[in-house]
């Protein structure tokens, strides 16, 4: 449904979108996972036709729209900043897109509210924006993008600065919608987590170049360098010669032994999951990840267990 290729951005000399080449499947999500200023937004800038080229193609659908203006492209748009317009009401922002492209007061407002209904805020038609909550103006801003039916639906961090409950419920919300519309989608965001949330797969860019497309799964066993490895939260990361070992926290099990070969260093709870770090006695650290309230404490002298299914080593560049 959309294929990128070669794309190139460059600015001021230096190429912020570097020989990107990536393809997203109709009705399937794609990620675009990356530390701040690797490019995300300006690729997804190009693909919306807000930011020119200076090489390579983009095409919707098998129409090449390298030089189709933004408004002439079918897609959808979601930014951080819902950029609402803050003089109109609710109908007013969401019927923006339609307006522009000639529908009638009553096709509009048809649209709208089968809108309201999808993003679960019936009813809301007159309300002034200014007066909506932060996760109304996020269902708001969707249904706008969603509006002129897109063939491309594109989101550039949508849900930074929300709280976490809020945060987690919209990320949610945000999956149903595109699973029920059978959307194509590109999401942008810098967040590990929230990249393997919502891609069917996931795209890692640094310094301007994708180095890695992968189903979530694929990518948390086989990173393609210590660098993606290390950028998803894998802390076990050995560069050893020719061969970078990757030893996922989930296949390391601190087992209390009072002559283990190591001290546990912290503890920490997250959610279902608890985070260990223990310090081996040769200095090196390692960090567990372990179910379950039966853990070893701070101080605890540990045995360090690993399952070899857990390890991956990788040939270095
Ligand atoms: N209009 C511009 N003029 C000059 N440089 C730009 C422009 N837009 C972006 N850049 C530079 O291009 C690089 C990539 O920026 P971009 O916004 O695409 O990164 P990003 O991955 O989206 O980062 P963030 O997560 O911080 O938004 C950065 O070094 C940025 O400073």
């Amino acid at each position: 449904m959309l294929r990128i290729a070669g794309a190139r951005v460059v600015f001021a000399g230096r190429a912020a979108v570097d020989d990107v080449d990536l393809e997203v499947g109709r009705g399937e999500t794609t990620a675009v996972l990356g530390p701040s200023g690797c490019g995300k937004s300006t690729l997804l800038r190009a693909v919306a036709g807000l930011q020119r080229l200076d090489g390579g193609t983009v095409h919707i659908d098998g129409q090449d729209v390298t030089s189709v203006p933004a408004h002439r492209r079918g897609v959808g748009l979601m930014f951080q900043d819902d950029a609402l317009f803050p003089h109109r009401d609710v109908a007013g922002n969401i019927a923006f897109g339609l307006r522009m492209a000639g529908a009638s007061d009553a096709a509009a407002a048809r649209r709208v509210a089968e809108l309201l209904d999808l993003v679960g805020l019936a009813g809301l038609e007159r309300r002034r924006v200014a007066t909506l909550s932060g996760g109304e103006r996020k269902r708001v801003a969707l249904a706008r993008a969603l509006a002129p039916a897109p063939r491309v639906l594109l989101l550039d961090e949508p849900l930074g600065a929300l709280d976490r409950p809020l945060h987690d419920r919209l990320l949610e919300e945000l999956r149903a919608v595109f699973s029920a519309l059978g959307l194509t989608v590109v999401y942008v965001t810098h967040d590990a987590g929230e990249a393997f949330a919502v891609g069917h797969r996931v795209a890692v860019m640094r310094a301007g170049r994708v180095v890695q497309v992968a189903q979530p799964d694929t990518l948390w066993s086989q990173p393609a360098d210590a660098w993606v490895a290390r950028f998803l939260g894998l802390a076990n990361v050995e560069e050893d010669g020719s061969v970078v070992r990757v030893t996922r926290p989930e296949a390391v099990r601190l087992v209390a032994d009072p002559a283990g070969g190591a001290v546990v260093s912290a503890v920490e709870r997250d959610g279902p999951l608890v985070r260990l770090r223990a310090q081996l006695d040769d200095g090196r650290a390692i960090e567990a990840a372990a179910t379950g309230v039966d853990h070893p404490a701070p101080g605890e002298r540990v045995r360090v267990d690993i399952d070899p299914a857990g390890v991956v080593e990788i040939p270095r560049a």
